[in-house]
């Protein structure tokens, strides 16, 4: 028996490196409204909870925090979407192994992409990448209750699939995938390449992950070979 019935990937730090283009979008927004930009280390940093927890981050720092306000950061917003959405991969780099990974297991079971990004951004940022026709779903956060570390996503993709969450898996970099996964009743796998620090105090069987390579190699291990899933 297969291990996992669908396999839910995170978009940011897990599939493209994205550090880069969301500093472009973020600080092209902010030139747009006069106001300074920061370095690709520390928007790198801030990625994660979505656009509007991003634009949140920088309007608190002592630079932005003078001129924070719900209209200001509602013009970001619309500045960063319509940055990303001109050039969605502008910046960004999709990781190396991901392709061949990923199409070698869509080939064995339906993968959908579980992100923070709302979806017409996510969706654009896939179609660009030449990811977008490898998954059978994309559930962005289109409202803030949707938010990994909310379960709400997961659900839905297992609904929407009609797998049990407890026969999905989940792969991210950031401590919110591993939190959506264990909340929905699915298993995890940290994904070490990415922005996120590897997890402490979760669960001993959690799979952390080097490479893209190293999800290959786990799949394949028989059922018990481990001491995991
Ligand atoms: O855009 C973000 O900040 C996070 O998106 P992710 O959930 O795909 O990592």
């Amino acid at each position: 028996m297969k291990r996992f019935d669908a396999i839910a990937f995170d978009l940011d730090g897990t599939l493209v490196d994205s550090a880069g283009g969301i500093a472009h979008a973020l600080n092209a927004a902010l030139a747009d409204q006069g106001l300074p930009s920061f370095p690709l280390d520390t928007v790198r940093a801030w990625i994660g909870d979505g656009p509007d927890a991003l634009i949140a981050r920088a309007l608190a720092t002592d630079a932005l925090a003078p001129h924070d306000s719900y209209e200001l950061a509602a013009r970001l917003r619309r500045g960063f979407d319509a940055a990303t959405l001109r050039a969605p991969m502008a910046g960004s780099v999709v990781f190396d192994g991901i392709l061949a990974v990923i199409g070698e297991l869509a080939a064995q079971r339906p993968l959908v992409v579980i992100t923070n990004k709302p979806t017409p951004l996510a969706r654009a940022v896939l179609h660009e990448a030449g990811l977008l026709a490898t998954f059978a779903a994309v559930h962005g956060a289109d409202t803030p209750s949707q938010r990994k570390p909310s379960p709400l996503l997961l659900q839905q993709a297992a609904r929407r699939l009609g797998v049990a969450a407890q026969r999905l898996l989940m792969v991210g970099d950031a401590a919110v995938d591993i939190a959506a996964a264990l909340a929905a009743g699915s298993a995890a796998a940290w994904a070490g390449w990415g922005y996120g620090h590897a997890p402490t105090q979760l669960p001993a069987d959690l799979w952390r992950l080097a490479t893209p390579q190293d999800l290959l190699h786990r799949l394949a291990m028989p059922v018990g070979a481990d001491t995991s899933h």
